[in-house]
């Protein structure tokens, strides 16, 4: 793998279109979203991402009754089910999904972790472990271009949690009455999404317009969630995105999310305070950024904004 392709992935001024998205020339792709569109050489195991990909496809493929065999418990998170609904808009997101959380190992809760197919256990497993790979050398990347040493970034997301929603948006012939997703920034560290199939549909906001991100074949799709753009003090700032369905094909992704945080704190990282860089952020525990993370989405506010130091 050339360093110089994941450098490139850091820049945080103009990057130049790609056949692959519909960015015209002129807009700037948001900070903080980084694409990994040029990124096919990511290292991650071609053999486990598409066993990834089979095992999913078919597991949404089961009838309900199969699915439901792991179905969401309660006011639980993990399992099969229709998350995201917002109480708010009192609309249903047009999706179906299965929240697992897959690290650390000792965490797992294996009662939802689907056993249909025969090799989603393992295809999960294998994922898991490629995906905080990733993550460690986009990190090392970041890290160089944050300022910091790889150490800092990597004690900041070793061994913390790491999730996964796997969504399958149905097609929707009136799909400009309902979302397969409402708007919202990730309340992580790091999302890496794997598209299952070709359909589009994913979007971020950008100076109050919405972008389309076209899947492009053997990439991932890189998203800077608010628990990052507070550790990198605002250098990456989250997006917004929200996902519409389609016409007449469904679609399916893989989304990891790469949890971090440090001595138990959301905080912009020491080392680039030291360096004299003034806090833009206040620091919070981990479990109240959580709360207030939440709270935040189903009033459709910005989390972020009630920990600006100058507000
Ligand atoms: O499925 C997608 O394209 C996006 C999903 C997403 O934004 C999420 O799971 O947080
Ligand atoms: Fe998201």
């Amino acid at each position: 793998m050339e360093p110089s392709d994941y450098s490139k992935l850091i820049r945080r001024d103009k990057v130049t279109d790609t056949a692959a998205t519909t960015f015209p020339d002129s807009v700037e792709i948001p900070e903080g979203f980084i694409r990994t569109d040029e990124l096919t050489n990511h290292g991650a195991d071609e053999a486990v991402i598409q066993q990834m990909k089979d095992s999913t496809a078919e597991f949404f493929g089961l009838p309900q009754e199969s699915k439901n065999a792991v179905a969401v418990r309660g006011g639980g998170f993990e399992g099969f089910g229709h998350h995201f609904n917002e109480p708010a808009t009192d609309k249903l997101d047009w999706a179906e999904c299965l929240l697992l959380g897959t690290q650390p190992v000792q965490t797992r809760n294996m009662e939802f972790w689907p056993t249909n197919p025969p090799t989603f256990r393992y295809a999960l497993d294998r994922y898991s472990v490629e995906m905080t790979n990733l993550a460690r050398r986009l990190l090392g990347f970041m890290a160089a271009d944050l300022g910091v040493t790889p150490e800092t970034l990597f004690s900041a997301f070793s061994n913390k949690t790491q999730s996964m929603g796997i969504h399958r948006y149905p097609p929707c012939r009136n799909p400009d009455k309902v979302l397969g997703m409402t708007p919202h920034t990730d309340g992580f560290g790091l999302t890496l999404l794997l598209h299952v199939d070709d359909t589009p549909g994913l979007q971020i906001r950008r100076g109050g317009r919405w972008f389309p991100v076209h899947p492009l074949p053997g990439a991932f799709v890189v998203n800077v969630g608010d628990v990052l753009d507070v550790l990198s003090n605002a250098a990456y700032g989250s997006v917004e995105h929200r996902v519409l369905p389609h016409a007449e094909r469904s679609r399916t992704t893989v989304v990891v999310f790469q949890d971090a945080s440090v001595d138990g704190m959301v905080a912009p990282l020491p080392e680039l305070l030291l360096k004299g860089d003034e806090a833009l952020y206040k620091s919070i525990g981990r479990l109240d950024f959580s709360k207030g993370h939440l709270r935040a989405l189903a009033q459709g506010t910005q989390f972020l904004d009630s920990l600006k130091t100058s507000s």
